[in-house]
C-alpha cells in the first residue's frame, strides 16, 4: 500500500461568533503567532461565519498569510430561490478552500439528514471546495457501545454516490456530540479507535489508497492542553476546534502543538 504522509490540519470552526471586525483582529493575531515552519508542518484553517469571509479573504490576500479558510455549511443547490442559503459557487468565488458539511449542530438544529449531507458534499466538489464531513455519536449511543456503528453509518450516508477520486480528498471530522462544547474531551484512545474505524471503512468503500489519503480529524473540547496526545495517535490527522479557536492565542498554541514538550 502506497502511503503518502498526511499533512495535519488544524481547523477553527468559529460557529456563530465574531463580527467581521473581530474576525480581522483574530486572523491578524493568529498569523503573527505562527511562523513559516509552523505553517509548513501544519495546515491551519479558519471557518468563519459567512458574513466574515470577505473580510478574511481580503486580509489573507493582502498580507499573503498562509492560512486557509472556508464556510461552515453550503447549500446542496448551486443557485435559485433558497432564501438565506449560501452556494458553493459563492464560497469558491471568495477563495474558500473548505466547506464544513453535516456538523452535529446543523443536524440537530436544522434537522439535516445524511441524504442532505451527501448532496452538500457533491455541491462542494462541483465548485472545487473540499468538504469537511462531520460525524459522531450522541452520549446515549456511546453508553450503549454503538458509537462505531452509528458514526460509520453517518460516514456511509454522507459518502453515498461519491466517486473514489473525490473521496480521496475529503476531510472527515469525528466529533462525538457529548464532547462538543462540554469540556469533556474524548481520550486519545477513543479518538484513535474511531479514526481507525473510519479509515478501515474507507478502505472497504473505496480502496487502501483512498483510506491512506483521507485526513481524519478529531473535534470536541480540543484545547492547547489536550491536543498533543490526540495528535500522536496514528490515525488522527488534525483537529476541528470550536470554542478554543475564537481565542487567537489559544488556537495558535493548538496549531503549534508540535512545539510543546
Ligand atoms: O464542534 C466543534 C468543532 O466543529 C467542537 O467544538 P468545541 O471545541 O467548542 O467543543
Amino acid at each position: 500500500m502506497a502511503t503518502t504522509p498526511r499533512r495535519p490540519l488544524m481547523a477553527g470552526n468559529w460557529k456563530m461568533n465574531l463580527t467581521h471586525l473581530e474576525a480581522i483582529a483574530l486572523v491578524q493575531k493568529l498569523a503573527f503567532s505562527l511562523n513559516d515552519d509552523d505553517l509548513e508542518k501544519v495546515e491551519v484553517a479558519v471557518l468563519p461565519p459567512f458574513t466574515d469571509i470577505r473580510s478574511v479573504q481580503t486580509l489573507i490576500d493582502a498580507d499573503r498569510y498562509n492560512i486557509a479558510y472556508g464556510g461552515q455549511d453550503l447549500s446542496p443547490h448551486d443557485s435559485g430561490a433558497y432564501t438565506g442559503d449560501i452556494s458553493g459557487a459563492m464560497l469558491a468565488k471568495l477563495g474558500c478552500t473548505y466547506a464544513v458539511v453535516g456538523h452535529s449542530e446543523r443536524r440537530q438544529y436544522h434537522a439535516e439528514t445524511d441524504e442532505q449531507v451527501a448532496a452538500k458534499i457533491k455541491a462542494a466538489y462541483r465548485h472545487g471546495l473540499t468538504p469537511i464531513l462531520c460525524i459522531g455519536e450522541p452520549l446515549e449511543v456511546r453508553q450503549e457501545s454503538r458509537h462505531v456503528e452509528h458514526t460509520l453509518a453517518q460516514l456511509d450516508g454522507g459518502l453515498d454516490g461519491l466517486g473514489a477520486e473525490q473521496a480521496a480528498s475529503i476531510v472527515v471530522a469525528y466529533e462525538p456530540v457529548w464532547a462538543i462544547g462540554t469540556g469533556e474531551v474524548a481520550t486519545p484512545d477513543d479518538a484513535q479507535e474511531m479514526a481507525a474505524a473510519i479509515r478501515e471503512r474507507l478502505a472497504k468503500l473505496y480502496s487502501a489508497d483512498v483510506a491512506a489519503a483521507v485526513r481524519v480529524l478529531y473535534g470536541g473540547s480540543v484545547k492547547a492542553s489536550n491536543v498533543k496526545p490526540i495528535m500522536e495517535q496514528p490515525d488522527v490527522d488534525g483537529a476541528l476546534v470550536g470554542g478554543a479557536s475564537i481565542n487567537a492565542d489559544e488556537f495558535a498554541l493548538i496549531a503549534r502543538y508540535h512545539r510543546n514538550p
